[in-house]
């Protein structure tokens, strides 16, 4: 794509570009969401303009993402560390300008990107591969893969359904992204190796922004933590007595550093703690068995380091 350094010198509006429709479509928009981005609804159209901060999001083809953040056309994206890696190492080839990079892991599009052979073969390791035909549609990171190995195996290209390939003859073995494994198995194929363990991540192109952009996307990165942060994390609230505190305390290794308040008979605490694991019923038990009472498990809405 070519370079628009000249078009990002002149915006005062940060762009960000998410998949327009697919797995990460919907999750992408409810966490810019929850940083308190709205945006003017057009579902037909492509570009979104930003309600209650100068944050524009475009609608696009998650593949088509790293691109936009190289050619500086967007400045932040949100897309699966599988397609970004993928453009880099192929991008890393070819050279050329600042390379989008991972600035957040974002905790959900979770998948791998395997190595699969038929359910026949015995896997005896990397060498088996030797001379074979492998199909993907991410050539560049099987590739890597195979360098590092040592491995001399033809990589044939496909963009999709790749997991048929095998069975039609078309390659020996698949490197595809995998979940449950569903799709594997259903064509007789087995993962034996995987080479990218991904999630959706937020990309961008580091210290290379205008000021006026750099410090939009500061403040929406700061509001992503804050919501990263507390998106598992509950507030605790319960009293105890002094020397039972310990004890309690000691069930939270989870928890940031209680706050406590003396009540006024001088040997109650009260305490209030931020949790980042699971409050189930069995834990909030055991925390009573060891002197916690009145326990109250709050959510927790909003937080800004
Ligand atoms: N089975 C899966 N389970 C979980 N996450 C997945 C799975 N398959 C893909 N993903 C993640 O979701 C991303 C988007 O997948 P999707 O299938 O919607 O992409 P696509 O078909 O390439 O969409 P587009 O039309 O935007 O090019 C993938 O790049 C990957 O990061
Ligand atoms: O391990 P599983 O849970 O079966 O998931 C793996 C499948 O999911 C993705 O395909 P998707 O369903 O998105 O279809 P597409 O590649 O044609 O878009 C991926 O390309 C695999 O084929
Ligand atoms: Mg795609």
């Amino acid at each position: 794509m070519a370079s628009s350094n000249s078009q990002v010198a002149v915006r005062d509006r940060l762009r960000i570009a998410i998949q327009k429709n697919g797995r990460l479509s919907q999750p992408a928009r409810a966490l810019l969401g929850s940083c308190g981005l709205t945006w003017r609804e057009s579902p037909d159209h492509l570009f979104c303009h930003g309600e209650s901060a100068p944050i524009d999001l475009l609608l696009v083809r998650d593949d088509d993402i790293p691109g936009l953040l190289e050619s500086g056309l967007c400045d932040l994206g949100i897309v699966g560390r599988n397609v970004l890696s993928e453009y880099n190492e192929r991008a890393s080839s070819t050279c050329g300008q600042v390379q989008p990079s991972e600035l957040r892991g974002l905790g959900f599009g979770g998948c791998r990107l395997s190595l699969a052979i038929p359910q026949a073969w015995t896997w005896q390791g990397a060498g088996q591969l030797q001379g074979k035909r492998i199909a993907t549609s991410y050539p560049g990171l099987l590739a890597r893969w195979l360098a590092d190995a040592g491995v001399d195996a033809e990589v044939v290209e496909l963009s999709g359904s790749v997991e048929i390939a095998p069975r039609l003859g078309q390659a020996d073995a698949g490197c595809d992204l995998v979940s449950s494994g569903a799709t594997l198995s259903a064509n007789q194929l087995k993962p034996v190796e995987d080479i990218l363990y991904s999630e959706a991540v937020l990309a961008g192109r580091s210290n290379s922004l205008p000021p006026v952009l750099r410090d939009l996307a500061d403040t929406l990165v700061r509001r992503l933590d804050g919501v990263l942060r507390i998106r598992d994390s509950k507030l605790l609230l319960f009293q105890a007595s002094r020397h039972e505190v310990d004890a309690v305390v000691r069930l939270l290794p989870d928890a940031e550093v209680p706050t406590q308040y003396p009540l006024e008979d001088g040997e109650t605490l009260a305490l209030q703690a931020l949790c980042h694991g699971a409050v189930t019923w069995q834990r909030m038990e055991e925390l009573k068995r060891a002197g916690a009472r009145g326990l109250m498990v709050l959510p927790v809405e909003r937080m800004l380091a």
